[in-house]
Parts: C-alpha cells; sequence; structure tokens
C-alpha cells in the first residue's frame, strides 16, 4: 500500500465477494491485491463507461466476463470499489448511479438516481384522495442533516405513508432511513440529531471524499483499507457484516469517550452485544502499554453463561492476541464464585434457587400465618424485592425501609411478623453453608470495598435488565468511578427474571446525559419483530434506571413472512406440524438453523425426543454450552436458554397460560428467528 492514496471498499462488494463463483472470486482476489498495492498501476486498465451519470467512474476487468466498477475521487487520491457484476449488469449499475458527499453531515453517499427519476415519474400524476407528503414540514437542509443524500431528495419528497418510506428502504443510507421513520414516529428532528450526536454545524468541502469516507456515518457502508493484509483477510473468509460495518450510533459509541457509566437501551436485534463488543476491542487497544493501569484488564460481563462464551467467539473475531489479553469475558455470578472463593468464603452460592433454596424456604414457610392477610407468593417477592434487593440485614432495616412497588401496605406489626420467618430463613440456609446469591454480591462488595485498588479498568455489562440491585452495586465496585469505566447495555423488553428489576440510579450509577438507544434490528424481520412486540401489549416496560421504554420506534431492516401462530393443537399435531416446519427450512437451505423451545425442560425433551425419532439430529443447549461446537442445525431449548442466540427460523411450543412472565420469554425466544418463526399455544 502507498501512502499518498487511500483505498475503500464498499459492502455491496463485500458481500458480493462471497456470492461469486470461485473461480470468479480468486479472480477478484487477484485483481484486489493489484488496486491494494497501487490503483495507479498501469497493470490496471480504467474504462470510461458510456453514458454514465457521474463521470468519475470507472470500470475494470476483473476476468473475462466480470467487471469491478470503481470511482475515482477528482483529488487526492481516493479510489473507491463500489460494485462487481457481470459486464452488461455491470455497467447498466454504473450508469444509473452517482458517488457524492452530504454537504450537512459530511457523509459518504451512492445515489440510485435512476431509481430517484423512475419513482418521481411513478408519483408525479396526482391519486385522488391521496395523504399529503410525510416530510413537507422538513426543509432540504433538514433531510440532509437526517443522512438523505441530496440527490435523493425529490424521492424522499414523494412519501406519503410509512409504506412508502419501507418501499426506499434499500436505496436510503441506513441512517438516513431510521431518522426518516423516527420522524414519522413522532420525534423531531432535533432530538434526533442530539441523541445521535451527528455534527451538522461546520462547513464540507464536498470534494474532499478523504475525509467523508472517516465519518461514521460513511464507514456503515465503506470500508477504508488500512493495512497489507486487512481486506485479504476480509475478503477470502465469508464476512459477518457486523465485523466491519457498524451503524453510525454503534461505532459513535464503541469509540468515545465517555465521562462515566453509559446505558444504551434497544430492542431485540438492535446490535447492542455487537456495540459493547466493538467497544471492548477499542478500551483494550488503550489499555495496551497504558501508563498507571496496573496491569487491570476490561470485564465485560453477562447474566447466562451460555452468552458469554459466545461474546469470546465474537471477541477472537474482531480482537488482535494483544487486545484479547486485556479482555476477560465472564457471566456475573461464575465471576462472584471466584471472587469469594478465593477469600476462602464459607457459603456456598445456592445459584440453583429450586434445588438448594426451595426446600429450605418451604420447611420455614410451616410457620407462615395465613392471617397476616398476604400470600404465600407474597412473601417470597417482599424476602426477594425487599429484603435481598436492598440488602436488608437487621429488623429495624426492614420496618424503615421503602418498599415501593409493592402494591400492599404493611403495618409495623406484620413487617415484625415477616422479618422472623425471613431471619429463621437465612439462619437455616447458613446452617447448612448456603447464601442467596444476592446476600453473596452483597458479601462480595464488602470485600471489594476493603481493597485498595478496584479490580477492573473498564468494565462492559450485558443483558443489564436481569441484573438486580446487588448485582449493578458489585459491578459498582468492581470499576472505579471515572471515564470509560462502566457501560451497560440491555433491554427491558427481555427481563425473563423478574425479580430483578433494578434502577441504576438507586445502585450508585449516574447515566444522566449518557444515555442512548439503538433502533434498527438488524436480525429479525419487521413481520416477525411485530409479531413478537404484539405480544408484550400492555405490559409496562421499564428503562433500567427507573423510568419507561416502548418499543414503537423500532424497525427491521429486512422482511419475510409473518410468524405462524397455532392454537390449541394437539401433542400429535404439534409433533407433526414441528417436524414439518424443520423440513420446510431445511429444504429452503440445508445450512439453516433451527431453534426449538419451550418454557419447559420436560417439554423441551419430549419435543427432541420426538425430533430424533423421526430420523433428525437434534442437540440440546444446556447451561455453559457452545452453540458454534455442537455438530447439529436443529437445536432443542427452553426459552431461558434462548436469551441473546439466533437461528434462522424457530419454532415455539407454549403449553400453559400466556401470563406476563411467559409472554415476555416468548418474545425473547420469537424474536431469536432471523427469518421464519412459528408458536403453538394452548396445548390440548
Ligand atoms: N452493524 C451491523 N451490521 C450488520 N449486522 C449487525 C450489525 N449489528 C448487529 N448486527 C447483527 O444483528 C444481530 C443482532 O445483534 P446483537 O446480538 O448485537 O443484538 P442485541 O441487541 O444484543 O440482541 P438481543 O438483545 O436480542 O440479544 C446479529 O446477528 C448481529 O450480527
Amino acid at each position: 500500500m502507498i501512502e499518498d492514496v487511500k483505498i475503500i471498499v464498499s459492502n455491496d462488494v463485500i458481500k458480493r465477494m462471497t456470492a461469486l463463483p470461485a473461480a470468479v472470486q480468486t479472480k477478484a482476489l487477484e485483481f484486489m491485491l493489484k488496486f491494494q498495492t497501487d490503483p495507479r498501476s498501469p497493470g490496471i486498465n480504467y474504462e470510461t463507461i458510456q453514458g454514465a451519470k457521474d463521470k468519475n467512474f470507472r470500470s475494470v476487468r476483473v476476468d473475462q466476463n466480470y467487471r469491478g466498477i470503481i470511482f475515482r475521487a477528482p483529488k487526492d487520491n481516493v479510489f473507491i470499489w463500489l460494485h462487481i457484476d457481470q459486464h452488461d449488469d455491470a455497467y447498466s449499475w454504473a450508469t444509473r448511479r452517482t458517488m457524492s458527499v452530504n454537504p450537512v453531515n459530511g457523509a459518504l453517499t451512492l445515489t440510485n438516481v435512476g431509481f430517484v427519476e423512475s419513482t418521481v415519474q411513478r408519483t408525479a400524476a396526482p391519486r385522488a384522495s391521496q395523504p399529503e407528503p410525510c416530510y413537507g414540514a422538513c426543509s432540504d437542509r433538514d433531510l440532509m442533516a437526517l443522512g438523505v443524500p441530496e440527490a435523493m431528495l425529490p424521492a424522499v419528497r414523494t412519501i406519503r405513508s410509512e409504506g412508502d418510506l419501507d418501499a426506499m428502504q434499500d436505496e436510503l443510507p441506513v441512517e438516513a432511513y431510521e431518522g426518516l421513520f423516527l420522524l414519522l414516529a413522532g420525534d423531531a428532528l432535533s432530538g434526533i440529531l442530539a441523541s445521535r450526536e451527528t455534527r451538522v454545524d461546520r462547513p464540507i468541502d464536498t470534494e474532499d471524499f478523504a475525509t467523508a469516507a472517516e465519518r461514521d456515518e460513511s464507514r456503515s457502508r465503506f470500508y477504508v483499507v488500512e493495512g497489507e493484509n486487512d481486506l485479504q483477510e476480509i475478503l477470502s473468509a465469508p464476512l459477518e457484516q457486523w465485523r466491519v460495518f457498524l451503524h453510525p450510533t454503534q461505532r459513535r459509541l464503541a469509540t468515545r469517550s465517555l465521562n462515566g457509566p453509559s446505558r444504551i437501551l434497544g430492542g431485540a436485534g438492535t446490535g447492542k452485544t455487537v456495540l459493547a463488543m466493538h467497544r471492548a476491542k477499542h478500551l483494550a487497544s488503550s489499555l495496551i502499554g497504558a501508563e498507571g493501569s496496573s496491569g487491570r484488564k476490561l470485564l465485560f460481563t453477562t447474566f447466562t453463561t451460555n452468552l458469554a462464551l459466545d461474546i469470546e467467539d465474537g471477541l477472537r473475531s474482531i480482537c488482535s492476541p494483544e487486545q484479547l489479553k486485556r479482555i476477560e469475558v465472564i457471566n456475573l455470578d461464575a465471576l462472584v464464585f471466584r471472587l469469594l472463593k478465593a477469600q476462602r468464603y464459607e457459603h456456598e452460592i445456592a445459584f440453583d434457587y429450586e434445588a438448594r433454596c426451595a426446600p429450605i424456604w418451604d420447611a420455614v414457610m410451616v410457620d407462615f400465618d395465613s392471617a397476616l392477610g398476604v400470600s404465600r407468593e407474597f412473601v417470597r417477592e417482599e424476602f426477594e424485592q425487599v429484603v435481598l434487593a436492598r440488602g436488608l440485614e437487621t429488623r429495624d432495616a426492614y420496618r424503615e425501609a421503602p418498599r415501593r412497588g409493592r402494591g400492599v401496605i404493611l403495618s409495623r406489626k406484620k413487617r415484625d411478623a415477616l422479618w422472623e420467618l425471613f431471619e429463621n430463613y437465612r439462619l437455616q440456609l447458613s446452617a447448612k453453608g448456603l447464601k442467596e446469591p444476592d446476600d453473596a454480591y452483597r458479601d462480595a462488595c464488602a470485600i471489594l470495598a476493603k481493597e485498595a485498588e478496584p479490580r477492573y479498568a473498564h468494565a462492559l455489562i450485558d443483558e443489564t435488565q436481569d441484573f438486580g440491585p446487588q448485582a449493578l452495586r458489585l459491578i459498582r465496585a468492581l470499576v472505579a468511578p471515572g471515564a470509560n469505566d462502566l457501560m451497560f447495555v440491555g433491554d427491558g423488553h427481555q427481563r425473563i427474571y423478574a425479580k430483578n428489576k433494578a434502577s441504576m440510579s438507586s445502585c450508585g450509577i449516574d447515566i444522566r446525559g449518557r444515555a442512548r438507544k439503538l433502533y434498527l434490528n438488524y436480525r429479525t424481520t419487521e413481520e416477525i419483530r411485530r409479531a413478537a412486540v404484539s405480544l408484550l401489549e400492555g405490559i409496562e416496560i421499564d428503562d433500567l434506571d427507573g423510568g419507561s421504554d416502548e418499543i414503537t420506534r423500532y424497525k427491521s431492516l429486512m422482511h419475510g413472512p409473518a410468524p405462524e401462530r397455532i392454537q390449541g393443537a394437539s401433542m400429535e399435531a404439534i409433533r407433526d406440524g414441528v417436524l414439518e416446519f424443520i423440513r420446510q427450512c431445511l429444504r429452503e437451505n440445508a445450512d439453516n438453523t433451527i431453534g426449538v423451545m419451550a418454557p419447559t425442560i420436560k417439554l423441551r425433551d419430549q419435543l427432541a425426543k420426538q425430533i430424533r425419532e423421526s430420523g433428525l439430529k437434534v442437540a440440546t443447549v444446556n447451561h455453559r454450552e457452545r452453540l458454534s461446537r455442537k455438530d447439529a442445525r436443529i437445536f432443542a431449548m427452553t426459552l431461558h436458554r434462548a436469551k441473546g442466540l439466533e437461528f434462522d427460523a424457530v419454532a415455539i411450543v407454549v403449553n400453559r397460560e400466556l401470563d406476563e412472565s411467559l409472554r415476555k420469554l416468548v418474545y425473547v425466544g420469537m424474536t431469536r428467528a432471523k427469518r421464519m418463526a412459528r408458536m403453538y399455544t394452548g396445548l390440548t
């Protein structure tokens, strides 16, 4: 590579590369090598394209049939490889498009001018009683600030409904599509720009393609080649887009310095884990050779064990060995277990409530007096949500404790009676050498408080919605307050351990001014997303910090068939239906992965057995297992285990009433599906 030349490749080329016939792929890689070494080499013959709308487009020969389309900027030796296809298709593609720099947000944009012309023509004749254009109140500058390329403005001006906007999605930069749908949802332009932190207040040199390429907006679709080998690596392996092309908000949040703890919310599949992984990489590189960090690492923690394993795999695919050495990925329970064990903690942490604690709780509850006027379930919830969550240790503390959200007022007498049960339970647990996890977290916090140095330089926390107050306090104690200390990502819609509801600010974590959102769903089709969201209707969702969150502003980038919901089938009919669904998915593509999910282990095993008996290979997903290591396409799991995973298709079987907690579980399960989903309810 040579210093004074900038080489850029579009995501379109990278995507198309893997779909090319093998022989063409080899030729394309050979061309890339030549191009990367010196795009001005006399060995590369740039052909002018007759009739091209952009006079800087050229075609280059990849092999006898295939042509690459290159944009050569008028100055500064910037070369952008935009497209690759068979000769005629490549030429026809090139004649319809132009490259430019957005004069307001400074992003590199590629516009399909052919599409703009045909859209304007098609909509020119007024239709009877058609709605007003959606963006009549926005100036051209407003629309360009959102990311609409100047040449796309006439097409965007024709949009009169959400459907019109969706039909334009493929032709718009991702941030423009997102901005336009947020406007339709009722957000103010200033609010959208502020939360994205897009600069629209500086003069933009629209001839300066080199500078434009470095902006976060451009990097969501253009890759700037940096080293000798990186592009070779990217092009020769099937590329997962997320490794290279981030949404501008993902990139900004991954790389910017934040003056304290931050919280990123986003519905299922909006790329929160991806953002956190890129931030881990970014912060880890700043730890390399950093003075004064005393060798402290970055902690990446999650709630579920399986997700931690997947994250480890993901990080390995984007980080250098040096960066990896500075990152520790571990689920919080495992971290606490290790921390306490190293201190010769004399209790075992009872992570499995049902097996270890429930019998002791039940024995203590023999003394429960129903004259107290509360249910047995209420007592357990009171213990979890007030006593454990607040870490109350004395009767006096319980007497004084605020019980917001508990619904029932308890007199002092009743509290004292309940405290006796709670105290007795803790004593009995302790006598058996056990501690509830929340109490163990609190003990771990006390140990950390005595240490001179915080254990980690930074922490990234995934699945924040499932961490309770004691866990959050512990996380706070693991890292010293300061710049880039903590980043939490999560989604209240996916809270499936209801007892773990916490407000970050009451745990000493102040995110004011550093709370952001991701809106675009990269995983699920819009049809599946909508079906999943409809399950949550009427359920109040929190923002992990005592406020509320809503789900109306999310959107998926893909479309597909609506999920089927089948009510009231017998187990035999379900078995046949699930098998038929699996076969259909595998017929479409033998490489498709399929998740079969149920609320209980018993039902999961029953379904797995039936699938196996039909001659198909199915793997069961258990605690602490990496999906990637399993030799199967079909996976059976409980809905709890499905968290954080993804499959091409998902079949869910539910054998009990869809109450609030089950609806949330099914929401999590269904949003694991990339393209197809089917759900059975009301087993007869
Ligand atoms: N910038 C991106 N470009 C392309 N794909 C992306 C991008 N960001 C995320 N994805 C893909 O979208 C899917 C969801 O991403 P991710 O798991 O990070 O979402 P999430 O918000 O953590 O989801 P959930 O909360 O449902 O577990 C993954 O397949 C990921 O590879």
